[in-house]
């Protein structure tokens, strides 16, 4: 009787050797005839011409079968393997002649579907506004220091990518977190607020060095006006308004930050684009994918910092010594 797997068509010759004996030890059921190799007096003189691991796996093993995808600890959805590369199953010359943007890639590669276009258009806003914040944050002025001692670009930006945390530009996904469970709970601003001063917790999203009650941040403004016009709901970002309200009731710098906006409105992205289930939106927010947006993002800017030291041939920094307090 034929095994399912003999019914391929014949293998090519390979150069990376015979591996009828891993394959059969591998697959009990397929034989060294089923993938071609004649004998085993064959097999032990090392012929070269039947698959390999991965060659018989693609060719021979249907997709649906539950072995196969434990052999590929690598998936991707970067195909290369065709004429030309496909992000997710789309390839290149369809992303270039329908118009899509950095947006659509980015939902292809991360999410691994087509989002809409007020999505893709959302996700490009934020990294718009996250691109650069001048020299003073910390990504920036640890770029233009690295910079200024001469190192090359790449130093030069994880320099600054480096600073990226609960502090600076990396309270995207605990923002989501936090929004969400508390809504989620249906918990009051004032209880979830409070409920986080009792276990000694910052409410990530809220809180910000300079913007103030009297002078909000622009880019969380331009994110919410983008979304109320667009998104079917904005549930999340409405909840985190209604906490921002308290906060600043309490102290006028707990505004609503950059990081709280993209965090409240992304899972108003994900809960009302019905692109998502309600487990993936929960496997999106536990990952942790969000923080992602800002380091992308701000890779933009840190690049032109670097270019600009290095153009304007700047020298070593030293920081004024008037700044220090030296004590014993
Ligand atoms: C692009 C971006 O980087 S946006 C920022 C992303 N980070 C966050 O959202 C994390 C949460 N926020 C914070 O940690 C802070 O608000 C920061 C780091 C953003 C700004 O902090 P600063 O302006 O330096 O405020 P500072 O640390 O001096 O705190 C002042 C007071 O406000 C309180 N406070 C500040 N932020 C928060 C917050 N998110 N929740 C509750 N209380 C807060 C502090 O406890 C402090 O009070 P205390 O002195 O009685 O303890």
């Amino acid at each position: 009787m034929h095994s399912p797997y003999s019914l391929g068509p014949p293998p090519n010759k390979r150069l990376d050797g015979c591996n009828c004996n891993r394959i059969t030890s591998l697959f009990p059921s397929v034989s060294i005839t089923d993938i071609g190799c004649n004998s085993h007096s064959e097999f032990e003189a090392g012929n070269r011409d039947y698959p390999s691991i991965p060659d018989f796996i693609f060719r021979f093993l249907p997709s649906s079968s539950p072995d196969f995808s434990q052999f590929f600890p690598f998936q991707i959805s970067t195909s290369s393997s065709g004429e030309e590369p496909c992000y997710a199953g789309v390839p290149m010359s369809s992303i270039v002649e329908q118009g899509l943007g950095v947006g659509d890639v980015i939902s292809l590669l991360w999410f691994k579907r087509s989002l809409p276009r007020y999505c893709t258009k959302f996700i490009e806003i934020c990294i718009m506004l996250c691109a650069d914040h001048g020299p003073c944050v910390s990504g920036a002025h640890n770029t233009i220091v690295t910079a200024r001692a001469w190192k090359d670009l790449v130093s030069s930006l994880v320099s600054g990518l480096l600073t990226i945390g609960p502090r600076f530009g990396g309270a995207i996904d605990d923002a989501a977190r936090y929004f969400k469970d508390a809504y989620d709970r249906g918990l009051t601003p004032y209880e979830f607020v409070e409920g986080m001063k009792k276990k000694g917790i910052r409410v990530p999203g809220i809180g910000h060095r300079i913007k103030r009650g009297d002078n909000r941040d622009k880019r969380v403004e331009l994110l919410q006006l983008f979304a109320r016009t667009n998104f079917p709901s904005v549930k999340y970002m409405e909840y985190a308004v209604q906490v921002e309200t308290y906060t600043l009731s309490k102290a006028n710098n707990l505004v609503l930050n950059v990081d709280g906006a993209i965090g409240s409105l992304f899972l108003d992205l994900l809960a009302g684009s019905g692109m998502f289930t309600k487990q993936e939106i929960d496997e999106i927010v536990e990952i942790g994918y969000l923080n992602g947006l800002f380091v992308l993002a701000r890779s933009i800017g840190l690049i032109g910092h670097t270019f600009d030291q290095k153009r304007l041939k700047q020298p070593l920094y030293r920081h004024p010594w008037e700044d220090v307090l030296y004590t014993k």
